[in-house]
């Protein structure tokens, strides 16, 4: 982590925090290691919403999961194969800590994987019971480019291209803004051996 985030953070138009580099290289292959224990007991899963299966895959640590399936999109206690979720890293909770402003911890650490030519379409994250915490999201691997909008549908957005390391605190306005990523560079970063993008966003839940 960098000495003091609060030296590089940039706030958007639409009210998004962005901190640029938060996690060197060793911070972010030692997150990396750390998600691999994850995935090996709760791993990535495909979710399929109304519209189909979504191209980004998903897995998840600390209490709730976020899970859609045919049934519909809800948080659960526990992975689809029936294992509950495992903790969230000490590492992960240490950024959440350093930049969430939050007294309460995350409940829900979802892990979104990218691979090549996957998206996720502009959405707000509004299945959360408490919206006074933000969400705060982790960029590691490829660039992807994030959109942001505003908290109803429509009017102007803002893009820019999160790298390895980012840092993004959506509180305040921007914790019921509309979001999204458009695409990613794939192979434009080293840290994954097969190249593709994680994402973890970070969530007070209940
Ligand atoms: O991948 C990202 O940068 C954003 C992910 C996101 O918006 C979400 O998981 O709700
Ligand atoms: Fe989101």
């Amino acid at each position: 982590m960098v000495d003091n985030p609060l030296m590089t953070t940039r706030l958007t138009r639409q009210g998004f925090d962005i901190y640029p580099g938060f996690l060197d290289r060793p911070a972010q292959e030692a997150l990396v290691d750390r998600l691999r224990s994850v995935l090996a007991v709760a791993p990535l899963v495909t979710p399929v919403t109304r519209r189909g299966p979504m191209s980004v895959r998903m897995s998840a640590a600390g209490r709730f999961g976020w899970i859609s399936d045919a049934r519909g999109y809800r948080y659960e206690e526990r992975h689809p194969s029936g294992v509950a979720w495992p903790p969230i890293p000490d590492e992960v909770l240490a950024i959440w800590r350093a930049v969430s402003g939050c007294a309460r911890l995350p409940e829900c650490c979802l892990i979104n994987w990218y691979g090549e030519g996957a998206r996720m379409g502009l959405h707000r994250d509004e299945d959360e019971g408490d919206f006074s915490c933000p969400v705060v999201s982790v960029s590691l691997g490829d660039e992807g480019l994030f959109r942001m909008g505003n908290p109803e549908r429509g009017g102007r957005t803002e893009s820019v291209w999160l790298k390895s390391g980012d840092v993004v605190v959506m509180g305040g306005a921007a914790r019921l803004a509309y979001h999204g990523v458009d695409r990613i560079r794939y192979g434009s970063s080293t840290l994954l051996p097969n190249g593709g993008r994680i994402n973890l966003t970070l969530r007070v839940v209940t």
